[in-house]
Order: structure tokens, then sequence, then C-alpha cells
């Protein structure tokens, strides 16, 4: 026996010596080299060097929220197209870039859809796929533009009770306290009850103003999660697998989930009540006043309505018809899932926008412009202006746009997937301009086809800070977005026009935000209020909060005590206008 054993053992030596280099080079070969150098990705510069291996380094840093600055510092060193990952990619220029990535062909995928469905089903915005999305968007749209948002009764009486009604009374006050204002947690206020107010009616949507209690408590808790999107939206595979043995708590911890259901129930609650209006309407028991009187819910409808529509559409024989209210009742989260995006989506930008917009202005190098806007809006002569008259205000607008730019409020990637036979755009032969261009990382260089599932992003904080495009971007400088004709304007035609290639504030192609109107209308009206002829000389009196985040939102990130900016607000302007 001991002879056989020691036979057998001395027999491997020599099988399992001849066996390692050959095991060890095939997973070199493999996992090494074949990544770094014959890889369909391998020409791409490597963000780190460990990004044709692992996506570990990328993964650490959306964790931590801090993605957006590593990725623009890989982009400033490497050019336009860098390698993030085995199997991920950024591009950051127009040409070569974005014009392909973001105009169709290339689909969301599943990073969306990982957590941004709810009531268990998907808003258009988590849609993966161009069909049911663009459906979707043909439905929506019409209520989204700039006509009909300009022409809306509803969101005209709406705007002006939220306005002159509940925010004036509150900054007044405010100001006459002399106390420090929390300028985020105000304006969070304000944008929530706008959005939801054209979505829901007036009286059926929030009313944070008027409860700053209610809107601290939900602000927390809406922030809290925020950091916990990571897992199921980066590992999805893990995070599913400790939910069917019941330890998702691990990861992401229970309470998180009944912040979720909470604002699930709170929007469900609006729809029921904008449900109410309508039925109230259709039965004759409240008329056109409930427009009169802000209470139209414009957004709620238009979905309802379509989806009505498309069932009726659908059905050959007519006795086949529900009632209308059975099938409202059937497509109820269908609508109230879009409804809550909508809400979501649209606070949050808009408050993160106006919270850096008003610090800009708020700081003492930039009184100047402060000064401007006040000559600018008082020159209206009213203190209710019309849309249209507020949207035709040329400073207003330049630091609006300024804002947009140097701190957009989604500046993180938006993640897009290759289909078969993908490449980033441009052609081989490019006449001397293009070239000139290319050796600026204007326009990214030419790689080849791309395989298909490649993720690719693009990030607005990268693209608005290209020094051939915006020179010395890291200024706050509205004179930019001014015509060189005009007294405080910079820029020629010709920049003009490029600059707003690149701006991307509000993403581009089928899948740009479709609230951007609605955004600009909001917050201009806010601007007006504020520094209008009924308003207030503002002042930073605090501002170690406001460094941005670095993960797919850009909110401040707050000081030792939460707090974003601190502001003082000194009333200038008559009262009542
Ligand atoms: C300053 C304010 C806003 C900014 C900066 C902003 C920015 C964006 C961006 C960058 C996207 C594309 C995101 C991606 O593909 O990853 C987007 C999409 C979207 N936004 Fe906005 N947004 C703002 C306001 C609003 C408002 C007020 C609404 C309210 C309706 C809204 C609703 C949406 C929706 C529903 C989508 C998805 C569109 C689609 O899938 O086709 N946004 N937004």
């Amino acid at each position: 026996m001991g002879f056989l054993k020691g036979s057998l053992i001395s027999g491997n030596l020599p099988l399992t010596a001849s066996f390692l280099p050959i095991t060890v080079f095939f997973f070199i070969y493999t996992f090494i080299i074949t990544p770094y150098l014959f890889g369909p990705l391998s020409e791409i510069p490597n963000a780190h060097w460990s990004a044709p291996l692992s996506s570990l380094w990328i993964l650490n840093l959306r964790r931590k929220q801090r993605e957006t600055f590593a990725v623009h510092a890989a982009h400033q060193r490497l050019g336009p197209v860098i390698r993030l990952g085995p199997n991920e990619i950024s591009v950051n220029s127009v040409e070569g870039g974005i014009r392909t990535v973001y105009a169709g062909g290339y689909e969301k995928g599943d990073w969306y859809k990982n957590v941004f469905s709810n009531y268990g089903t998907m808003p258009m915005f988590a849609m993966p796929e161009h069909g049911m999305h663009s459906k979707r968007k043909r439905m929506m749209s019409n209520i989204y533009a700039k006509s009909t948002l300009q022409q809306s009764t509803s969101l005209r009486v709406a705007s002006k009770v939220l306005l002159q009604e509940r925010l004036l009374p509150r900054l007044e006050k405010l100001s006459e306290t002399g106390d420090p204002v929390d300028w985020y947690e105000v304006v969070s206020a304000v944008t929530m009850d706008f959005v939801n107010a054209y979505i829901f009616g007036l009286k059926n949507g929030s009313d944070f103003l008027r409860e700053p209690e209610k809107c601290s408590a939900f602000l927390k808790s809406y922030k809290d999660r925020q950091t916990y999107t990571f897992w199921p939206q980066e590992l999805r595979g893990l995070t599913s697998f400790l939910q069917r043995i019941g330890l998702a708590w691990i990861l992401v911890p229970k309470w998180v989930d009944e912040a979720n259901a909470g604002i699930e129930k709170w929007v469900l609650e609006m729809c029921d009540n904008a449900e109410r209006t309508l039925n109230a309407i259709e039965e004759g028991d409240e008329d056109e006043s409930s427009t009169k009187a802000g209470n139209y819910p414009t957004v709620y409808a238009q979905m309802r309505g379509a989806l009505l529509k498309e069932h009726s559409k659908s059905l050959d024989d007519s006795t086949l018809q529900l009632p209308v209210g059975e099938t409202v009742r059937r497509q109820r989260l269908e609508i109230a899932s879009e409804m809550l995006d909508h809400s979501m989506a649209g606070f949050d930008t808009s408050g993160i926008t106006i919270t850096y917009l008003t610090w800009e202005l708020s700081r003492p190098h930039n009184k100047r412009w402060q000064d401007k806007l006040r000559d600018e809006i008082t020159g209206l002569d009213t203190p209710t202006p019309t849309p249209k008259a507020i949207d035709s205000l040329p400073i207003l607008n330049a630091i609006l746009m300024e804002t947009l730019r140097l701190h957009a409020a989604i500046p993180g990637n938006q993640p897009r997937v290759t289909p078969a036979k993908a490449t980033l755009g441009g052609s081989p032969y490019f006449p001397a301009e293009i070239a000139a261009a290319r050796i600026k990382h204007t326009i990214a260089p030419i790689y080849p086809d791309l395989p298909a599932n490649v993720r690719v992003n693009a990030q607005a904080w990268s693209l608005h800070r290209n020094p051939h495009v915006f020179t010395e971007p890291e200024v706050w400088n509205p004179a930019r977005w001014l015509p060189d004709s005009s007294p405080d304007g910079e820029s020629s035609d010709e920049q003009l026009k490029e600059m707003s290639r690149w701006f991307w504030a509000f993403g581009s192609g089928g899948r740009m935000c479709v609230g951007s109107n609605l955004a600009m209308q909001e917050i201009k009206a806010v601007i007006c209020l504020v520094w209008g002829p009924q308003g207030f000389e503002t002042k930073v009196v605090g501002d170690a909060g406001m460094g941005h985040n670095g993960g797919y939102l850009a909110e401040p990130l707050g000081d030792e005590n939460g707090k974003a900016v601190m502001l003082s607000l000194r009333k200038v302007g008559g009262v009542g206008g």
C-alpha cells in the first residue's frame, strides 16, 4: 500500500508540473492580456489601470457617489472616449458621442427599471425599450409643450396662488425675523407644490409651503434613501439573491422600503383626489370654476384620458367596453406610477437649480448680476408678469442657463446600451476643420465598431466643462449666454450656437426631459418673485454645505447640520407692487 501511494504521488508530480504553467498562461491570456490588448474595447484609453479587468474601481466610486468627478478627471487626462470597466465606456463629445448614443438605437437597459419603478409598474422614465416608451411619451408631451404651459389657465392661477399667497408671505415673515434662511428647504417646498399643482390640481396636490415641518420630514427621508439605490441599480443580481433568502436588509435597511411605501401611499392619495375632481367635473358638480381656481389636474387627466382612449380603441366590439370608472380603477397604479415619477423628477431637479442659482447670485462677487436682474424684472412694471413676458428677459435667461451649465441638477452618467453593430458615429475621412476640432478634443476619435451590450455613458458635468466651448468653464459667468451685440454680452452668434449644442442639462434625443419647459417656466417665475418689484436683497451667510454630490443627482451635500446654503433676506421691493 505504501508503495502504491508513493508511486501515485510521485507519478502525479510531472503531470501537475507540466499543466500548471499552461493553466496559468491560459488564465493570464484570457483574463488579462486579451482584455488589455485584443478585446473589442482595448483601443480605448483606460480611466483606471484595472478598468479592462474589473468594475470594482467604478463601482466603488458609485457607491460613494463620487463618480462624476473621477470620470471627469479621466476625460481631461485621456480625451473624449474612455473605458470605465470591462464592458463600459464614457463619451464626452457631441460628434462621435452624444449625437449618436442618445439619438435612438441605444436603449436604456435595466439600470433605470431597477430603481425607478413604482407600485411594481414602470413609468416612461424607467422603460428599457424604445417602443413602449415612445407610445407613453406621445401621450404626455403635449401638456408639457411651452405653448400649452404658457396658455394654461389652471397653471397660471395655481402659480399665482403659490407665489403671491404662499411663498411671498413666508419670505416676508422670514425677512422680518432676520434669521438665516435654509434656502434649499424653502425652494424644495415651492417646486414640490408647483409640479404637484400642475399634475393633480392645486387643491389635490401638496401644501409644503404652508406646512414646513411636513416638508422637512419628507425631504429628510427622501434624501436618506438615495444612497441605497446603488445596490439594486448596480448589483441587481446580488440584491435579488439576498432578497430571495430574506437577507436584503444587509444591503438596504428596512426603513428604506418603508419610506418608499410612504411616498407611494402619499402619491396615490393625490391621484385619488384628482380622480374625484374629474368625476365631479364629468358629473356636472364642478365646472370650469375648478380650472379658474387652479384645481384642474392637468397631467393626471391627460394620462387617464389617453389610457381610456387606448382601451376603447383596442376593443373591436364596443359592447365589451367597461364603464369608465372600472377602466380607471384597473389602470390606477399605472397612472399613479407615472405621476409619482413626474412629481419626484420635477421637484428636486428644479429645487437644486434654484438653490445653486440663488447661491451664485447672493455671493458678494456676483452682486452686480443680482442688481442687473432686479433692474430687468422691475422694468416689466408689474408684480405678476405673464410667463411669455418672463421668458423674454435675456439676463434672467442667461443667469438660469449658466446655472444649469455649471450646476446641472443631473450631472451624472445617463447609461445606455449598445445595439448590435454599434458605432459612435463620425466618419473615418474627416475634413480639415474637423481634424482641427479633433485636436482640440471637441470631437471623439473614431474607434472601431462596438460589440452589443456595452454600457455607454455621458455626463453633463464634463460636457459643460469643455474649455474649447465654454471659456474658463469653472467660472459662473452669465455674460457668456448673451450676444456680444448686447451691453452685457460676450459671445458671437457662432459661439452661442456651439454652446447650445453642448448644453445637456435636460439630456437629448427621445429620452430628453419631458418637463424641461415646465421647469424653465416655474424657475423663472420664482426668480421674478424673489428679485422682482415685491422682492428682496439676498446675501449668503453660510455656504459650507454647497459642495456637489457626485452621483446621478448633484444636490448640495449640506454642512454638519445638513444645511446647504443659509441666506439673509432683506425686503427691498414695495408691498403689493
Ligand atoms: C431643472 C429641472 C430639471 C432638470 C435639470 C431635468 C433633467 C432631466 C434629465 C437630464 C433627464 C434625462 C435623464 C436620463 O435619461 O437619465 C430628464 C428626464 C425626465 N424628466 Fe426632467 N429635469 C428637470 C425637471 C423636470 C420636471 C419639472 C419634470 C416634471 C414633469 C421632469 C420630468 C422628467 C421625466 C418624466 C423624464 C423622463 C423622460 C423620458 O423618459 O422620456 N423633469 N430630466
